[in-house]
């Protein structure tokens, strides 16, 4: 008899990729990987301009991992996704110093009411980070949705509240400048922004920006877009680093990278699954001392998920677990011309990777 356990609704895609059938330098590279699989999610809003995710689960002997880059990454910077992912799956975790981590709660560019809305149904987070400067996006209503969330954590948390934006790199050094001011005073029933992530493209920027405003800077694409992560920190151009775990090759190279920007750390997701967040929040629970909310709420963004309970979030934290793809979703593969580019770009990523090693 076939299995009778009916499928999730908004079933998300997954297949197999035959590690036999991959040319010998590939195998070389992955190891002790012994489970490639593809998977195809649809999201449930629009985070920028990403409104899907698909990538690759890896299994190997310490559990499973992912690497899911975007589609606008070139294959060498894609390899230090699949280079962290074959580490994560491969080598013994890190050692842990709590058992949950507390996490932000995420605000796409929605309108104000949504925002509001978004913030109390946050299950229990006291920090929130909005999303701002979307191309097309007006200021105003930027500023409408920081007031309306901060607002809400004031009336639910009250002095705990905390508010912080995401530029993503949109402003110049005086469009920033000015923004900032606006926005802090919106985040005013918070006592202004905990911190502006990324206002502005270069370092130079950020410094000249962090010395005009009040509000601290934490730098996110210029860590993890940059040829050298740590530049930003040792230029005085930012007080909080953004630590993406897969983009960074990995749990122990992005702690590196993080210990050595001497800032303090946020440990934030670039949209993965269940498997990939459950990576990052085993990163984040092995920092030592106090760490500041993390930005791995995002599992919500998901219409659907590749394990059969997605991570979610408890009184303001998310716990650890252990957590495998549902196999059941082999049953609804992957359109055969995705799970194509998947090969090919795993190759291509192993090739980059073969020559770092
Ligand atoms: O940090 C968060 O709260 C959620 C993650 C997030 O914002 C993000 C997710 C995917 C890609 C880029 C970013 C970003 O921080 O810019
Ligand atoms: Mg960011």
């Amino acid at each position: 008899m076939m299995d009778a356990m009916p499928l999730p609704r908004n079933s998300a895609r997954l297949s197999r990729i035959d590690i036999r059938a991959l040319p010998s330098h590939v195998r070389a590279v992955l190891g002790g990987i012994d489970e490639v699989l593809v998977y195809d999610l649809a999201m449930n809003v629009r985070f920028r301009r990403v409104t899907s995710r698909d990538g690759l689960l890896l299994h190997g002997e310490s559990g499973w991992a992912e690497a899911a880059p975007f589609w606008d990454y070139d294959p060498a910077e894609s390899s230090t996704w699949l280079e962290g992912a074959i580490d994560a799956a491969s080598s013994p975790g890190p050692r842990l110093h709590r058992d949950a981590v507390p996490v932000n709660v995420t605000i796409p560019v929605v309108s104000a009411e949504s925002a509001r809305d978004r913030v109390i149904r946050s299950r229990g987070c006291a920090t929130a980070k909005v999303k701002v400067a979307d191309p097309g996006a007006r200021l105003e209503d930027d500023a409408e949705r920081v007031r309306a969330v901060a607002r809400a954590l004031a009336e639910t948390v009250g002095d705990e509240g905390r508010v912080r934006v995401d530029a993503n790199a949109a402003w110049t050094a005086d469009e920033a400048i000015a923004a900032i001011e606006l926005l802090d005073e919106a985040a005013e029933a918070v006592g202004g922004l905990q911190y502006v992530e990324q206002p502005c493209a270069s370092v130079e920027e950020l410094a000249r920006v962090r010395r005009a405003v009040r509000a601290p800077i934490a730098a996110d694409e210029s860590i993890r877009r940059a040829s050298d992560p740590v530049a930003v920190a040792r230029a005085g151009a930012a007080d909080v680093a953004v630590i993406k775990i897969a983009p960074l090759g990995g749990i122990r190279r992005a702690l590196r990278i993080g210990e050595e920007t001497g800032l303090r750390l946020v440990v934030s997701s670039a949209l993965e699954s269940s498997i990939g967040l459950q990576v990052a929040v085993r990163a984040a629970a092995s920092i030592p001392g106090e760490v500041l909310a993390c930005g791995l709420a995002t599992a919500s963004f998901l219409a659907s998920d590749v394990v059969a309970e997605p991570v979610r979030v408890e009184a303001g934290s998310l716990p650890l677990r252990e957590l495998e793809p549902d196999l059941r979703l082999l049953a609804s593969p992957v359109d055969e011309a995705l799970r194509a580019r998947w090969i090919d770009r795993l190759d291509a990523m192993a090739v980059h990777l073969g020559e770092r090693r």
